[in-house]
């Protein structure tokens, strides 16, 4: 598939399986080394002509559970099109009680409770290593940035919607929630909201060279409540509809400004060349189709013809 100079990616989670305010051209159904991804990806045109690619995490009617979703397969599909930005939303819980239900967070740090069955990374099973920094998770330019867009977009149409920033998040497995011991312990760890769809999608995005950051909307405490009920599917689904059409409206609102601030290339100057140190160098025992198949993410670093 050709690139589609689609410069930015977005990654809808739990109720948003869709965009606003944008023209739908087509759906792309793209098999990478990876497979398929989650959904067709939409490709869509903001008012100004620029395209921005569209991805169902959980598919277009939330058939993939957490652990299952091709979480390599979307990152790889995006890259190919073109995409150098992701903006990634999520439903999340809250482990603060000043991170009500309804908020929105932007994290900058994450804590992995995933339990290693999710494949995590695109040198898994290939015959090349790589280490890629991992340290600061989100990309920081790309998160500053929407901090101030965001913040905007809620303070002036968000009908109260509060913000949060420099927050960390947990990454659970799943498929259930959390017992309480769990949720107590993982505030007692600094953390201050849960999911289970971040990772490996932020460690993928960075091997892929690919600014990369989460808004994490609010449907719930979580379980560390002591006499409150502890977290259920149906607390998350009543807040979940207003928390999506909220993500529709701040993805409507900033869209354009972030494909223009990705053309300028500013806030992706943290992932440029990030994975070259990363990367451990070619011996004679790199499998040629393996270095095929990496290609299709870094074919600057993966040249088959050399
Ligand atoms: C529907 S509750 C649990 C589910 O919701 C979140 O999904 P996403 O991150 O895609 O919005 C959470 O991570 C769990 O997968
Ligand atoms: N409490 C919670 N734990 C994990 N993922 C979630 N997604 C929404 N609420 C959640």
């Amino acid at each position: 598939m050709e690139s589609e100079n689609v410069l930015v990616g977005v990654i809808g989670g739990s109720g948003l399986y869709h965009l606003d305010n944008l023209t739908f051209i087509k759906a792309a159904n793209i098999e990478t080394p990876w497979g398929y991804p989650s959904s067709p990806i939409s490709i869509c045109s903001l008012p100004s002509g620029a395209r921005v690619a569209f991805v169902a995490r959980h598919g277009k009617h939330h058939s993939i559970s957490p652990s299952a979703v091709p979480a390599r397969a979307n990152i790889a599909a995006l890259k190919r099109l073109g995409v150098r930005a992701i903006l990634a939303f999520s439903a999340v819980g809250s482990l603060r009680e000043e991170i009500a239900p309804g908020h929105f967070a932007i994290p900058t740090q994450i804590i992995d409770r995933t339990k290693g069955i999710r494949p995590a990374s695109f040198f898994e099973g290939t015959s090349v290593v790589a280490h890629a920094a991992f340290g600061d998770p989100f990309s920081l330019k790309l998160v500053k940035w929407l901090e101030t867009e965001v913040e905007k977009t809620l303070k002036e149409h968000g009908g109260g919607v509060v913000l949060h920033k420099d927050k960390c998040i947990v990454c659970m497995e799943g498929p259930q929630f959390s017992t309480r011991a769990e949720s107590i312990m993982y505030r007692s760890w600094g953390a201050d909201l849960i999911n289970m769809s971040v990772l490996p999608e932020a460690k993928l995005a960075r091997e892929a060279e690919l600014a990369y950051a989460l808004i994490a909307t609010a449907t719930d405490y979580d379980s560390w409540r002591p006499h409150s009920e502890t977290v259920t599917a149906s607390q998350v689904l009543q807040t979940l509809q207003a928390n999506a059409n909220c993500s529709r409206h701040v993805a409507a609102s900033i869209l354009e400004d972030l494909h223009l601030a990705a053309s300028q290339g500013d806030i992706l100057s943290e992932e440029k060349g990030s994975m070259s140190f990363s990367i451990m160098p070619k011996s004679g025992d790199q499998k040629d189709e393996d270095v095929q198949k990496l290609a299709y993410i870094l074919p600057q670093y993966f040249n088959p013809a050399n």
